[in-house]
């Protein structure tokens, strides 16, 4: 997918928090189409990346370029930050995140749920919003909750419902931080699914996730942080199947993936 157009490109970044040096120059590059998943031991610095990539984080150093358009900074090299608000709100729009925790707002239906931020973020008309956000509802498998609320819904369908939501901004890319984590084994099921699905239609998906079946199985570029940096990367037959790091293999074995 290397002559596809780089919709991600994330160049030596380094992040810290205070004294804590979370990222120490990690590189990402997801070309249109590509699944890139996020591994690696807890604290390692995955979902930091993430919020990274979605401008949730400031940062210190390192280039961030959505479809080779470099994020504008302004600060020092101590901290730094966006300098460019509409530049935020554009990257943010087409880079839609998947948060662990759903985040669907309780007081709103699943369908107004799904609509609010096309309508209110982007300015789309209602109606044709409408239409969409049945169509994604549907198409993650739960066309019939339209009018219940978060509370109303089991975890697997939550989740689905917020996968439903970020696909309504109509993104150029997915961002999901541990999507299935929060989930019991057979709503996991349910999500993985819906994400394999996505991953055979092609979107550029960046997932963080500890299920290394989950991104086996639909990853086309696997990436194992440790400590900041990655230590090792690959596509996911390679990876899984023969690892070449001691550290990924003790990963891997601590995870049942070996
Ligand atoms: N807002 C914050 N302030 C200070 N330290 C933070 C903050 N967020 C994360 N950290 C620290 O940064 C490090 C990396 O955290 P991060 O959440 O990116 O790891 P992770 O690899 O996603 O871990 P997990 O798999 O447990 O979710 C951890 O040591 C964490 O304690």
């Amino acid at each position: 997918m290397q002559d596809t157009p780089s919709v991600i490109e994330i160049n030596n970044l380094h992040k810290s928090y205070g004294e804590l040096e979370v990222l120490k120059g990690v590189d990402i590059n997801a070309h249109r189409g590509d699944v890139v998943s996020l591994i690696g031991s807890s604290g390692s610095g995955k979902s930091t990346l993430l919020r990274c990539a979605n401008l949730l984080e400031d940062s210190q150093q390192g280039d961030i370029l959505f479809k080779g358009e470099p994020v504008l900074w302004k600060g020092n090299a101590h901290h730094r930050r966006p300098a460019d608000a509409k530049q935020v709100l554009r990257i943010r729009t087409n880079l839609s995140m998947v948060f662990q925790q759903f985040n669907l707002w309780s007081h709103m239906s699943i369908l107004q749920n799904v609509m609010e931020a096309p309508v209110t973020v982007l300015g789309r008309p209602r109606d044709e919003v409408e239409e969409a956000a049945r169509g994604y509802l549907q198409k993650v498998g739960i066309g019939d909750k339209c009018d219940v609320y978060p509370a109303q819904l089991s975890g697997g369908q939550q989740q689905r419902a917020a996968i439903a939501r970020a696909l309504c901004m109509e993104p150029e890319a997915l961002l999901f931080d541990e999507p299935t984590s929060a989930l019991d084994p057979e709503l996991e099921q349910e999500v993985v699914r819906v994400i394999k699905d996505l991953a055979s239609e092609g979107r550029t998906m960046l997932i963080v996730t500890h299920d290394m079946k989950l991104a086996h199985d639909v990853s086309d570029h696997v990436v194992f942080l440790h400590q900041g940096l990655i230590e090792e990367q690959g596509p996911p037959d390679t990876l899984f199947g023969s690892p070449k790091s001691e550290r990924l293999r003790g990963f891997l074995s601590a995870t049942h993936a070996a």
